[in-house]
């Protein structure tokens, strides 16, 4: 008889970790710990946040009695790497040190990788990232910014993106190979996806000040009066990162990155909440209509998800500014544990092989043009 898996599954997010423990495909544990601003902000780098993260997710593990000493093997999402293709590649001591540093930058999924690694080789079994948020697949065109050291980037919520595109696919018929999806991910950052032919052709850059603004991200910002900021000698560096990273969008509006409380404020009147809700609606809905014009205007379907999807009224300020693009499918939250551990099982039933980190050689960063590496 087959042995059953059981997998760990770790996914830090910019207001939350979320956990799972997965017997074969079974979820046997799912848990979202939420993260407040108060807790976060003691730490001075989200690298920083390691041990605490570490802790409180091995509390609740024991506090639902989950013997981790039965596991075989731990997956979490992968950070801001070097750009690589999707898929799963085992946890590896270059890895670790390009996460530790952030070699692409600071986010919350830079902690994935470390804590799996560290989880995993107390226990002797191996470590995995699956899909990270610097998955590459843009198409050359879309690289160039019109600062040609300043080339657009491929930052983006690569698991869920694609976990949501395949199911999508899957219910309109078709394989995922053959589709044309704008796939809106919302979530403490967003991202919109022009996916052609399984390929996410364009993509905004979810992190670094491109986009729609988010709970807490500025996304574009007017660019001339960005650097007359930057250069007025009132602030340094990490204030500005901060205003466009972690304080930026409802954060810098309405001191809250929770769209929960915004729509409660909505409901008790809060024109100002309302207005600034709007306008996040209609920068998404620009962002999914600027990737309908990638597509040519051939789009299968749009598709919102994330945990602002959850948001009824924020679902229908999108939708009814979208609709003559395609029909909009809607899949709240996010299936990523899900997705970790379908390519963690992949690797484990000898499936596919995990792919090794860096993708080539040298170990230095690899590009594609349309969907070619070269
Ligand atoms: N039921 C809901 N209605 C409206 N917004 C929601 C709901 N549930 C979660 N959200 C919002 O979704 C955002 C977090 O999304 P999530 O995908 O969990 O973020 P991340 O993974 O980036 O931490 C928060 O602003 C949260 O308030
Ligand atoms: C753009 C990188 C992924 C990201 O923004 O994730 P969160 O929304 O979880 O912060």
């Amino acid at each position: 008889m087959q042995q059953t898996l059981r997998v760990l599954v770790i996914n830090p997010g910019s207001t939350s970790t979320k956990i799972g423990v997965f017997d074969g495909e079974h979820c046997i544990f799912e848990r979202s710990i939420k993260h407040s601003i108060e807790e976060l902000s003691k730490y001075k780098r989200i690298i920083d946040q390691y041990a605490f993260r570490k802790q409180i997710l091995l509390e609740q593990l024991d506090y639902e009695g989950i013997n981790i000493s039965k596991l075989n093997a731990v997956c979490a999402r992968g950070g801001l790497l070097r750009p690589i293709e999707g898929g799963t590649y085992e946890v590896n001591e270059i890895m670790l040190q390009d996460l530790k540093i952030g070699h692409n930058g600071q986010h919350a999924s830079n902690l994935g990788g470390i804590i799996a690694y560290e989880i995993a080789s107390g226990l002797n079994i191996p470590s995995f990232i699956v899909d990270p948020v610097v998955v590459d697949e843009l198409h050359e065109i879309a690289r160039v910014s019109g600062v040609p050291e300043i080339p657009r980037k491929s930052i983006f919520h690569a698991l869920n993106q694609k976990a949501a595109a395949r199911k999508a696919a899957n219910e309109l018929g078709k394989d995922y190979t053959e589709a044309n999806l704008i796939v809106t991910h919302m979530g403490g950052g967003i991202t919109i996806g022009a996916h052609k032919n399984g390929q996410v052709i364009d993509v905004n850059n979810g992190l670094h000040g491109d986009g729609p603004f988010s709970p807490e991200r500025a996304g574009t910002t007017p660019v001339g009066d960005l650097v007359s900021m930057c250069f007025s000698g009132q602030f340094y560096l990490d204030e500005v990162m901060k205003k466009l990273v972690g304080g930026g969008g409802l954060m810098a509006y309405l001191h809250t990155n929770d769209a929960i409380e915004v729509e409660h404020r909505i409901a008790g009147g809060d024109n100002y909440a309302a207005h600034i809700y709007d306008a996040m609606a209609y920068q998404v809905s620009k962002e999914i209509g600027s990737m309908g014009t990638v597509l040519a205007g051939k789009v299968d379907a749009i598709v919102l998800t994330g945990g602002l999807a959850y948001g009824k009224k924020f679902v229908q300020l999108i939708t009814e500014r979208v609709d003559w693009i395609a029909d909009t499918i809607v899949y709240p939250g996010e299936d990523e544990l899900q997705a970790l551990n379908e390519g963690t099982l992949r690797v484990l039933r000898n499936e596919e092989p995990a792919k090794e980190y860096p993708a080539n050689q040298n170990g230095e960063e690899c590009s594609t043009v349309n969907g070619e590496r070269i």
